[in-house]
């Protein structure tokens, strides 16, 4: 098929947050697609202003309120909801979905399916921790699941500048698939068999990125956010194999590259979550006023019990946790950091 030409099927997302917005308007390029929003005012605005998250609307997208409606037009669907959501979502929607179904998800976080997971003392393992494309195996008949990720600012995309991505999966035709929609003269599509590898990394950079904005806020420069994005990729390496990703993921544009541009831009949520906290700002505050997700805080308690669990090192992420629920201060857990006992640079290959 003629890469310009519309698909025949409608592409669905489902999310119409700035990313699922900017992706939805990326997808129109060459085909027809509808956007989900749960809420009808939402819809309705789509609609009537074709704009979604602040972004103008390509004229290929329409708004939908029925999960119904994407399923049973949509072969192809872009799920991409905060991941405290993503589980009812998927829930609601698992009566329409059918193993024909393609999914690729959009969402940078982790989902525990223990309840009392909030609790300082409850312990973590692999087992109760799903990625996203996990959970849509769970909870629906889909089997052709995979990920998009990599470094894509939604505000950098809606303002049409240069980016690529990775779309992962198990699948051969899944990928092909992201690629054949995805892909146009400014966005390069990659692929990767790495499924949970590509999910981790897109979850993973969000802690260090909150760290990086901390840096930012206490007035420091480029030597310390190398040094710590540097060190940070270390973290996510050990814990990322850990938790069942290859080395290569983290290596690549969905690691080193999402990981660069989010520590990197004020753009980011997770990074203004840091900024913020290093400004004197309260995590309390900084959560109460932003409209946005950044899953990087959840991901931040998650993942320190994931470390405990599986004994990994990683000290920038115990800071973290400190700085975040224990009320250490920015400037505390970087003195930490600084005395930290290390003398090895690359022992993860
Ligand atoms: N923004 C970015 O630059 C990027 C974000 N991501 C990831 O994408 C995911 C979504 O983030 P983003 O697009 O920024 O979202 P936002 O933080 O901008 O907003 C969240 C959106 O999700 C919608 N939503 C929440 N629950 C549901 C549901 N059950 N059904 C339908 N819609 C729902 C909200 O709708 P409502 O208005 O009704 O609450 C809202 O539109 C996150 O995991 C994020 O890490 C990934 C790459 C880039
Ligand atoms: O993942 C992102 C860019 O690739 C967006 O990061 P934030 O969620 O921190 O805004």
């Amino acid at each position: 098929m003629d890469s310009k030409m519309l698909s025949e099927k409608p592409v669905g997302v489902v999310g119409a947050g700035s990313f699922g917005t900017a992706i939805a308007n990326i997808l129109a390029e060459k085909s027809k697609v509808l956007l989900y929003a749960r809420n009808e005012s939402v819809v309705d605005h789509i609609e009537k202003k074709g704009i979604s998250s602040g972004q103008l609307l390509h004229e290929n997208v329409s708004g939908s309120n029925e999960l119904e409606e994407i399923a049973s037009k949509c072969d192809i669907i872009f799920p991409i909801v905060p991941s405290s959501n993503f589980r009812s979502l998927i829930k609601d929607f698992s009566e329409y979905l059918h193993p024909y179904h393609i999914l690729i998800h959009g969402t940078k976080g982790l989902d525990v399916s223990i309840q009392d997971e909030t609790q300082e003392s409850t312990k973590l393992n692999r087992n109760q921790v799903r990625t996203m494309s996990e959970i849509i195996q769970d909870e629906s008949l889909v089997v052709r699941v995979g990920c998009l990720a990599g470094p894509n600012l939604a505000r950098e995309l809606a303002d049409k500048q240069p980016a690529a991505t990775v779309v992962a999966s198990h699948f051969d035709e899944v990928i092909q698939a992201g690629i054949r929609l995805l892909r146009n003269d400014r966005f390069q599509v990659y692929g990767s068999q790495d499924l949970i590898g590509v999910e981790l990394c897109g979850v993973l950079k969000n802690i260090i990125a909150i760290a990086s904005g901390a840096l930012s806020g206490m007035g420091y420069g480029e030597n310390a956010r190398a040094l710590l994005i540097s060190r940070g990729m270390v973290e996510m390496i050990y814990l990322g194999r850990a938790l069942g990703g290859n080395t290569e993921a983290f290596i690549g544009l969905a690691g080193v590259g999402d990981l660069v541009a989010t520590c990197s831009s004020t753009l980011s949520r997770n990074f203004t979550v840091g900024y913020r906290l290093a400004q004197g700002e309260n995590l309390q505050q900084i959560t109460d006023s932003m409209d946005e997700t950044a899953e990087g805080i959840n991901t931040i308690r998650i993942a320190k019990k994931l470390t405990n669990f599986y004994k990994v090192r990683a000290p920038i992420l115990e800071m973290l946790h400190k700085v975040l629920f224990e009320n250490l201060t920015v400037e505390e857990a970087l003195q930490y950091l600084m005395k930290y006992p290390l003398n090895v640079d690359i022992d993860f290959l």
